[in-house]
């Protein structure tokens, strides 16, 4: 099984963190490496620009790919499909225009040129609205092409919106939502080595926001602590060998886990434990 992921860029670190704390971290030393083992005998990674990455997974070069939507899409392939949103690299395409020029909405493109490095998506975009548009390609620093008269409007990526405003370009429309997703060959999608890798890393993102409590209480008082604690399936209560008392262990939502160790103190909890979840598997 072979993972294509990001050799660089803002997807590199937090993709090598996902795989790690799934259970499937790369090999040390890998770093600029096309090939990496991981961890697993049977998983290993292929180390490539993260726009390439649906090309490698449909071409086979790799049997899952880790990547933006955003490069699925620009990347037309047809043979792969989503497993998976892996919830980060949050992002917008939009469609961007200088603040305070004619461009207002996306019919003002009538006849004009559109800047991007993504010109697939964005052709897209405007052949279903009817719009005769230029698209020209461009690999980097499009912000800049509206200024130097080289494009009317552009359509790239934002996300605090910090380098539109640098660039005083505002939103005319937005073009597509994006984030990182997991996504295999359609030939493979359904086997099982490809399930227990995305059942990893579905554990993983499970797992987040959620903390494990743990303590002891006394059996009389036990109701009580179950009350508070419903957790997922009911807490789990193992008798304390020799003692009067029990321990209670429950998985809980990490926004409630001051109010819950508050309620449980209160109703007689002692020992009260708060760890967090490295993976949760369904
Ligand atoms: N500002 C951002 N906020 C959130 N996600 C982003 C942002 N910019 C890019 N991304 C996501 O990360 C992906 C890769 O962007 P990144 O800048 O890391 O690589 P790149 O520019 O393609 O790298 P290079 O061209 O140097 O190989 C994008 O396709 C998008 O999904
Ligand atoms: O809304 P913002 O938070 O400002 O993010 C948007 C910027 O982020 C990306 O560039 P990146 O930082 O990846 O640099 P790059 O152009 O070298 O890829 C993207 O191409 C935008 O320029
Ligand atoms: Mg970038």
């Amino acid at each position: 099984m072979k993972i294509a992921v990001p050799n660089k860029g803002r997807l590199h670190d937090p993709t090598l963190d996902l795989l790690d704390r799934a259970g499937l971290a790369v090999e040390a030393g890998s770093d600029r490496q096309l090939y990496a083992d991981t961890v697993d005998p049977d998983v290993s990674v292929l180390f490539a620009r993260a726009a390439d990455i649906p090309e490698y997974v449909a071409d086979g070069a790799a049997d899952l790919g880790i990547t933006g939507y955003d490069q699925h899409r620009e990347s037309r392939v047809e043979n792969v499909s989503d497993l998976l949103d892996l919830e980060y690299g949050s992002c917008r395409l939009v469609l961007a225009a200088p603040e305070d020029g004619e461009i207002e909405t996306p019919d003002d493109l009538d006849g004009r040129t559109v800047a991007t490095e993504f010109p697939t998506v964005t052709a897209g975009y405007f052949d279903g609205r009817e719009i005769d548009v230029d698209v020209v390609e461009v690999t980097g620093a499009t912000e800049l092409t509206p200024h130097v008269e080289m494009a009317d409007a552009i359509v790239d990526i934002t996300s605090t919106g910090t380098t539109l405003r640098m660039n005083h370009l505002a939103v005319v429309d937005e073009v597509l939502d994006s984030s990182v997703r997991l996504f295999a060959r359609d030939d493979v999608a359904e086997t099982r080595d490809v399930e227990r890798v995305a059942t990893a890393l579905r554990s993983v993102l499970d797992a987040s926001g959620k903390r494990y409590v743990m303590l002891n209480v006394d059996e009389s008082d036990r109701p009580a602590v179950e009350e508070v604690l419903p957790g997922m399936g009911g807490p789990t209560v193992m008798d304390v060998e020799g003692e009067e008392s029990v321990a209670v262990h429950a998985v809980v939502d990490e926004r409630d886990v001051f109010a819950t160790v508050a309620e449980l103190k209160d109703v007689g909890a002692r020992d009260v434990l708060v760890t967090e979840i490295e993976r949760l598997v369904r």
